[in-house]
C-alpha cells in the first residue's frame, strides 16, 4: 500500500508542477434589462450586445465623443441572457476548478442596481449544485466542504453566520497569506443546509434603501466554499495527500455617485467607504494589468488585502461586470467598462494545492535520504577530471538537508 500512495503522492507533486500556469482573468459582462423605474422615466437603452464577445454603445447623438463606442470581452451577455446561461457560458469553469485542488473566485463588478446581488445569487447556487453534483460522482474521494461568509461594511470585517457584531481582524499568515482570523466555518451537508446558511447570511448582510436600488446592498459580501478531498483507499493510514481549494463568490458593493442616489447620513457615509474600496481596488487593477512592476497598494483596503490571491496570485478568477442599458447611467457604464478593460490585461497563475499528510511527506523525504545515501555508498562510476571530493561534498550537504527538514516537520 505504501508504495502505491509513494505513487499517488508523485502524481499529485508532479500534477501540482505542471497546474501551475499563469491566464488572463475571464471578464464577462452583462447588460440587464430596463427596470422598470427607468422604463418609466422613459429612458433611453444606449447599449447592444452585437454579437457573444463586443458591445456597443449607440448614442448617434453623441459621436464625436472621446471614449471607445465599442468593447471587446470574454463573453458578453445581452439583457435576455438567464444567470443560468450567464454561469453555464462564463463562470462555471472557473468556479469548478476548486474541486480539483485549485483557487477560484468569481466576483460581480459594477454600479449600484445594475444587477450584481442578481447574478452572484444565482451563479453561488449553481456552482454549489455541481460541485454537490461532483461529489456524488467521485465516491474514490472523500470530500469535506466547509462553508464561511464575511462581509465588509464600513471598512470591518463582519462574520455573516454569526450574530456578534465585534469586527474580525484579518492576519498575514506567511503560509497561506492573509487570513480572517475566528471566522465561523461550517461544514455543509447538504443542499438544504445550504440554503439555510445563505438564508442566515441575507438576513445579516447591510442594505438599505437607496434612490436607485431599494435593496441596495451597502457591504462586500464574501461567501467561500473550502473543499478538501483525499481518496478513500489512503483514508486513516496517515499516508494520504489531500487537495486543497477554496472559491469564493464576491458580491461587491455597489459604485455609485452621492448626487445620483440621492444619498445622506449613514447611507452617505457608506457610500463613502464603498467608493473608497472600490477606488483601490481599480487601483490595483489598474497596475497589475500593466505589468507587475513596482509596488502594488493591496494593503490599502481590506477587499484589496483578502481578494489579493483572486487578482494576483494563486487562483482563477472570473469577473462579471453588470451594467445598466439606461442613457442616464452611461458615465457609470463607462467607469464599469473601464475597469473591466484593465481586469482583463491581468494575470493570475493558479496551482494545483496538494496537502500531504506529516506522515506521508516524512515518508517521502525518508526515501528521498535512502536514495541519496545508497548514491554515496555505491557511486557510480565518475570520470578522471571528476572532483570525487566535491560531488561527495555536495551529496553531504542535501543529506543533511533533508534531515533538517524531517526534524523540523517532525517538531522534534
Ligand atoms: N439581468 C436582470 N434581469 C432582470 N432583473 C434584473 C437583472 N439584474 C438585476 N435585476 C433587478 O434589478 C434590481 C437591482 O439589482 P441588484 O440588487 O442585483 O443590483 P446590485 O448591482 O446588486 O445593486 P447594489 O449595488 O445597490 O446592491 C433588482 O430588482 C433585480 O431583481
Amino acid at each position: 500500500m505504501g508504495a502505491i500512495g509513494g505513487e499517488e503522492l508523485k502524481k499529485l507533486e508532479k500534477l501540482q508542477m505542471a497546474s501551475a500556469r499563469e491566464e488572463r482573468i475571464l471578464v464577462l459582462v452583462r447588460l440587464r434589462p430596463l427596470s422598470e423605474k427607468e422604463i418609466a422615466t422613459n429612458e433611453v437603452v444606449d447599449w447592444e450586445c452585437i454579437n457573444d464577445n463586443n458591445i456597443l454603445y449607440r448614442n448617434t447623438l453623441r459621436e464625436g465623443s472621446t471614449f471607445p463606442s465599442a468593447y471587446t470581452f470574454d463573453r458578453v451577455f445581452r439583457g435576455d441572457c438567464s444567470t443560468k446561461q450567464v454561469y453555464e457560458e462564463g463562470a462555471k469553469e472557473i468556479a469548478l476548478s476548486v474541486v480539483s485542488g485549485i483557487n477560484s473566485s468569481i466576483f460581480a463588478y459594477g454600479q449600484t442596481s445594475s444587477g450584481k446581488t442578481y447574478t452572484m445569487t444565482g451563479i453561488t447556487e449553481y456552482a454549489v449544485a455541481d460541485i454537490f453534483d461532483y461529489i456524488h460522482k467521485h465516491e474514490e474521494r472523500a470530500f469535506a466542504v466547509k462553508f464561511s461568509a464575511i462581509e465588509i461594511y464600513n471598512e470591518a470585517i463582519r462574520d455573516l453566520l454569526s450574530t456578534d457584531n465585534t469586527p474580525l481582524r484579518l492576519r498575514d499568515d506567511p503560509e497561506r497569506g492573509t487570513i480572517v482570523e475566528k471566522v465561523t466555518e461550517e461544514t455543509l451537508r447538504d443542499w438544504k443546509h445550504l440554503q439555510e446558511l445563505l438564508s442566515i447570511c441575507e438576513a445579516q448582510r447591510r442594505i438599505g434603501e437607496t434612490y436607485l436600488n431599494e435593496k441596495s446592498s451597502r457591504s462586500h459580501q464574501i461567501i467561500r466554499l473550502t473543499i478538501e478531498s483525499s481518496a478513500r483507499e489512503f483514508l486513516g493510514k496517515g499516508n494520504s495527500t489531500t487537495l486543497a481549494a477554496s472559491v469564493n463568490f464576491v458580491d461587491l458593493a455597489g459604485s455609485e455617485r452621492a448626487s445620483q442616489s440621492l444619498s445622506s447620513g449613514a447611507r452617505l457615509k457608506e457610500g463613502c467607504h464603498i467608493n473608497r474600496s472600490l477606488l483601490t481596488l481599480s487601483t490595483v487593477v489598474r497596475k497589475l494589468s500593466k505589468g507587475r512592476n513596482g509596488h502594488i497598494n493591496y494593503r490599502d483596503s481590506k477587499l484589496t488585502r483578502i481578494l489579493q490571491p483572486c487578482l494576483g496570485g494563486n487562483a482563477r478568477t472570473a469577473i462579471i461586470c453588470t451594467l445598466s442599458p439606461a442613457r442616464g447611467h452611461v458615465e457609470q457604464t463607462r467607469n464599469t467598462l473601464l475597469f473591466a478593460c484593465c481586469a482583463k490585461e491581468v494575470t493570475t497563475k493558479a496551482q494545483v494545492n496538494v496537502v500531504m499528510s506529516d506522515k506521508a511527506l516524512v515518508k517521502h523525504l525518508q526515501k528521498e535520504l535512502a536514495r541519496l545515501e545508497s548514491e554515496l555508498r555505491s557511486p557510480a562510476p565518475v570520470s578522471s577530471n571528476c572532483d570525487y571530493a566535491a560531488l561527495l561534498r555536495k551529496k553531504d550537504v542535501q543529506i543533511q538537508k533533508v534531515k533538517m527538514y524531517i526534524l523540523t516537520r517532525l517538531q522534534i
